[in-house]
């Protein structure tokens, strides 16, 4: 294990390299490191922050605990129990959609996106369209980690983006 995680090979299909960060999370101090340098750099730009289902979870509830704004669950369709915004997108192994709860932000919240891995980057543009259709402003878009051969930042044109990471 490093920074970058752990690189396994055909998972979750043939040809694909998965880059797990779980063991970065589960070492207490790369992941204060990695909460802390997202709060750095949007420090006092953003009113809640919007986690993606599953791993980006883990990333939200830390840095909105730790700059005390609100948090925002977007999570996979099918689960969240009240009326929804749904969003579908392609990803490097498959296709699936977001949904977001249509109530769940103020009008004009400043929200910061998280996530573990931009690969494609079909996952964070859904989730900030999701948030746009929600009446929030995107400030900016943090992960742990860019797969910068999969060109994620094309679909996130003219959005901040945040990668502690790159490979
Ligand atoms: O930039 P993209 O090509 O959109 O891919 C990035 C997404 O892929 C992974 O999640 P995955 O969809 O595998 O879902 P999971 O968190 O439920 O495992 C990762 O955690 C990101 O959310
Ligand atoms: N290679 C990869 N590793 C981890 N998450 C991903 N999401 C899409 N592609 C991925």
């Amino acid at each position: 294990m490093d920074r970058l995680g752990v690189v396994v090979p055909d998972v979750p299909a043939p040809g694909i390299q998965f880059r797990d960060l779980t063991p970065v999370f589960a070492d207490a101090a790369a992941f204060r490191v990695v909460i802390d340098a997202i709060a750095e750099a949007f420090a006092g730009r953003f009113d809640a922050v919007a986690g993606v289902e599953a791993r980006g979870f883990l990333l939200a509830g830390a840095v909105a605990y730790a700059t005390g704004t609100g948090l925002v669950a977007i999570r996979k369709e099918g689960k969240l129990p009240r009326r929804v915004y749904r969003e579908a997108y392609d990803l490097e192994y498959g296709q699936a959609a977001l949904e977001i709860h249509t109530s769940d932000l103020a009008p004009g919240a400043r929200v910061l996106v998280l996530d573990d891995v931009l690969a494609t980057g079909g996952t964070l543009a859904a989730a900030c369209t999701l948030l746009e259709r929600a009446g929030a402003v995107v400030v900016g878009c943090a992960v742990v980690l860019e797969i910068t051969e999969l060109a994620g930042r094309a679909p996130l044109a003219g959005r901040t983006v945040l990668a502690l990471e790159s490979v």
